[in-house]
């Protein structure tokens, strides 16, 4: 597991003191995941994360949802930062399983979705020049590692959807050991046409997936 410094829930202090004079604009392999540093989202990073989600995703968050993502406690919306400025970030959230929506259920056992939660990701990005180097993996781990802790010992699961044309996630998911648990035919409104998403689950703490014959 890469060193990274960790910051306080809201804090708004991440920058690494040494990697400025790291920076270098030519090579796509800029920095190493020890030269980065985590920290939670807070309410001023508001523009910098909507403009890194409009180059990263299809989809058209609405304001709300970048007010909530960076000021709710609600989320475990953790960013890394290299050289001053946000380069990934992993958005999830935790849910009681009985409250899935019907094309979610199925991801436990009936007897062990009752006490259950389960963790979601909403959003998972990393700046393009920074890619396979290890800051997806950083974010994902740093969140599994939250949701492993004694205390959480209800979350079961983590999943996400994601797009069937989105080879690079899925397979940076499958990667991750993430399994395919269900096809989405139609999941997706993407500026008007409709558009397919997967299912992806990974079973914690003691979840797995319902047996089958
Ligand atoms: C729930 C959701 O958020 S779904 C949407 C996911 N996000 C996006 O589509 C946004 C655009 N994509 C991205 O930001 C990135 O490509 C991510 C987040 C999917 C991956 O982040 P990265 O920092 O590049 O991942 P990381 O370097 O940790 O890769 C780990 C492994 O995943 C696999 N992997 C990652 N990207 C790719 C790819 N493009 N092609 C093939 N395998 C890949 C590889 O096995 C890789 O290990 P390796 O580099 O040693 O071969």
């Amino acid at each position: 597991m890469a060193q990274f410094t960790w910051h306080q829930k809201h804090s708004h202090n991440g920058q690494s003191s040494d990697s400025a004079s790291r920076s270098s604009d030519f090579a796509i392999r800029l920095c190493s995941t020890t030269d980065v540093q985590l920290r939670f989202l807070c309410p001023d990073d508001l523009e910098e994360v909507r403009t890194l989600c409009l180059d990263w995703f299809p989809i058209d968050y609405p304001l709300s949802w970048y007010q909530d993502i960076t000021s709710s406690e609600r989320f475990f919306a953790l960013a890394c930062v290299y050289n001053f400025a946000i380069i990934g970030l992993i958005v999830a959230e935790i849910k009681p399983y009985t409250i899935l929506n019907y094309e979610d259920r199925g991801i436990l056992p009936e007897s062990m979705g009752k006490n259950s939660e389960v963790g979601y990701i909403l959003s998972l990005g990393v700046h393009k020049k920074h890619r396979r180097n290890g800051i997806g993996s950083l974010l994902l781990d740093s969140l599994i590692n939250h949701l492993t802790t004694a205390e959480r010992y209800k979350v079961k699961a983590i999943f996400l959807h994601v797009l069937t044309t989105n080879q690079p996630a899925i397979l940076f998911y499958e990667s991750r050991g993430f399994i395919l648990h269900s096809f989405l035919p139609f999941y997706y409104s993407i500026r008007g046409k409709s558009k397919d998403g997967f299912t992806y689950v990974s079973y914690l703490n003691g979840g797995h997936p319902p047996w089958t014959l």
